[in-house]
């Protein structure tokens, strides 16, 4: 029987990682802004992804005034901190430059690479000046291609989301970026995620359609649609992480406890084992019941 070869997908370098096919899943830890503005609940947030056995964690880092839609901006928030704008919020919750390579140089001693996702073009520059190894690009910046031609100006590999966008949205965002150090992320941007909308199909259409690795960025509940996404051949997944769901703060009640986190990452672990390299062959304890079950020898 005669098959024919697919030209196979480049895997992507990131720091000491590979991300592609038939490797070790790349799991982010998404500590977005689920540290309130903490660094020390920053630091045990990094704790727990390197306790769980992540390869990475992950920040927002935006310019507020930038950053912060318009209609936005003057909104008045309940915070722990009091009642303030909306932008002012966004403020709060913001490391400086001295904290960033804290936090990086914490993680680098655990043994995680952290990057952040910049929200602007400055942004990109301040993460650039930290030397992370990646950047991501949130759903909610495919449309921004002066974003994304800033961060295909630094040669670094580029992890791109995809949730609320079109499939004409993300055409858009990849011919800016180029597929050369590109892994798309199959998203969607529904907290809590229901899984009428996960739609993890999608994840074989991205591949096809763009020839480059694809991973998948979770908002659900629980680990199901996660592991399933493995299955599916996702090279990384990344999950919000919090220390606790009932924390105050918009992304904490669709994020994972340490727990969870943890029995993800093991379960990811068996998952890629278990998938194998798809090659048919008879395994060594196939053996014994070989012999002990067959009655004609071909
Ligand atoms: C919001 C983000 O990502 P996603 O769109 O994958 O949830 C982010 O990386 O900041």
């Amino acid at each position: 029987m005669s098959i024919t070869a697919i030209p196979a997908i480049a895997p992507v370098a990131i720091g000491d990682a590979v991300l592609g096919t038939n490797r070790s899943v790349y799991v982010i830890g998404e500590i977005g802004i689920n540290h309130n503005g903490d660094l020390q609940i920053a630091k045990q947030l990094i704790d727990v992804a390197a306790a769980a056995g992540a390869n990475a964690v992950k920040f927002q880092k935006r310019t507020p005034e930038i950053s912060t839609p318009m209609d936005m901006r003057s909104k008045i928030r309940s915070t722990p901190w009091g009642e303030m704008t909306y932008l002012d919020y966004r403020y709060r919750v913001e490391f400086d430059a001295a904290q960033y390579r804290d936090l990086i140089r914490y993680a680098a001693n655990l043994g995680l690479h952290a990057f952040a996702s910049p929200w602007d073009v400055p942004s990109v520059h301040f993460m650039e000046e930290q030397g992370v190894v990646t950047h991501k690009v949130a759903s909610a910046s495919v449309t921004d291609l002066e974003l994304l031609r800033a961060l295909a100006e630094t040669r670094k590999p580029i992890i791109l989301s995809t949730g609320m966008s079109t499939i004409e949205q993300i055409d858009a965002a990849v011919e800016t970026l180029g597929t050369n150090n590109l892994v798309l992320m199959h998203a969607t941007s529904t907290y809590p995620l229901p899984p009428e909308e996960a739609n993890l199909r999608t994840i074989e259409t991205l591949r096809e359609r763009y020839r480059v690795p694809v991973g998948y960025s979770g908002h659900e509940r629980g680990l199901q649609i996660s592991l399933a996404a493995v299955a599916l051949g996702a090279v990384t997944v990344e999950r919000h992480i919090t220390l606790d769901r009932t924390m105050w703060g918009s992304d904490q009640a669709s994020s994972l406890e340490p727990k969870g986190f943890e029995a993800l990452i093991r379960d990811i672990r068996i998952l890629e084992t278990a998938m194998g390299d798809g090659v048919k062959r008879v395994f060594p304890g196939e053996l014994a019941p070989l012999s002990r079950l067959r009655r004609v020898d071909a």
